[in-house]
């Protein structure tokens, strides 16, 4: 990668499933340590974009680079990210705590302590010893979470971290997503909660019809805005039909 402060980097990256173009020739930059805001309708390309960049999918043209590594070398990135998917991948048959230890043995990093100092974080200790089948979404999510953070990722990637969250359980995340950044840690949040994105964001893409059609410090986006002040004006602006033939 070319600059160290940079946590990712995509040039021309590009996503065709067969004749359709979801992600159309992306540059994006996240400085390390940052929280980015990765907005759009729906159908832009954010997931498909997200999947890259985990390594799930490969790009069809164009190139991405995470924590320093290109996605094409998988074993390496995958070491370093983390990520929380819309749905958090659990065997709902493990209790929470094994789940958490399965996976800390798989990632090589079997730090019990540290196992057990996010549950409590979470508030997840008192049913760590319940089967993840019967736990509501918010603590599917929490847990989630707490499974992504466990090797202490360079970047971590969350894909709508606090829908269906009740107001606590959205507080713990949006809590966590502070800390884990002022850790150093990159945080690479793809949500349509706007109000989450404006409170924790240091920069924001906006992502439409596969392009990027605006980037920058929140703050900067609305003063900006054509019409309106708020970061849901700017969205609503450079999401429309108008916006994009001009
Ligand atoms: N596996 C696939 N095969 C074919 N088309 C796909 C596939 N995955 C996504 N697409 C298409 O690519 C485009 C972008 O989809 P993507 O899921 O990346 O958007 P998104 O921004 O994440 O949307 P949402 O906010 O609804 O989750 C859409 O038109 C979608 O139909």
């Amino acid at each position: 990668m070319s600059s160290p402060t940079l946590a990712i980097r995509t040039d021309g990256l590009q996503k065709r499933y067969g004749d359709a173009v979801a992600v159309d020739g992306i540059d994006l930059t996240v400085e390390s340590g940052s929280v980015f805001g990765f907005l759009g309708p729906n159908g832009a390309g954010k997931t498909s974009t997200i999947r890259i960049l985990t390594t799930l999918t490969e790009p069809t043209a164009g190139s991405a680079h995470v924590a320093g590594h290109p996605v094409s070398d998988r074993a390496t990135v995958v070491e370093h990210i983390g990520f929380l998917p819309e749905e958090p991948p659990l065997y709902d048959e493990l209790t929470g705590r094994e789940q958490l230890e399965y996976i800390a043995g798989l990632r090589g990093h079997e730090d019990w302590d540290r196992v057990e100092a996010l549950l409590s974080r979470f508030d997840l200790a008192a049913d760590a010893d319940r089967r993840v089948g019967t736990y509501s979404k918010g603590m599917k999510q929490k847990l989630g979470l707490v499974q992504a953070l466990l090797h202490d990722p360079d970047v971590l990637f969350l894909d709508e971290p606090t829908s269906g969250l009740d107001p606590r359980a959205a507080r713990t995340v949006r809590n966590t997503i502070d800390e884990v950044a002022a850790a150093e840690t990159t945080v690479f949040l793809s949500t349509h909660i706007l109000p989450v994105v404006e409170e924790l964001a240091d920069t924001v893409g906006v992502l439409y019809d596969g392009e990027l059609v605006a980037e920058g410090a929140p703050a900067e986006l609305t003063n900006r805005a054509e019409t309106g002040t708020t970061l849901e004006d700017v969205f609503l602006d450079v999401t429309s039909e108008d916006h994009a033939q001009r």
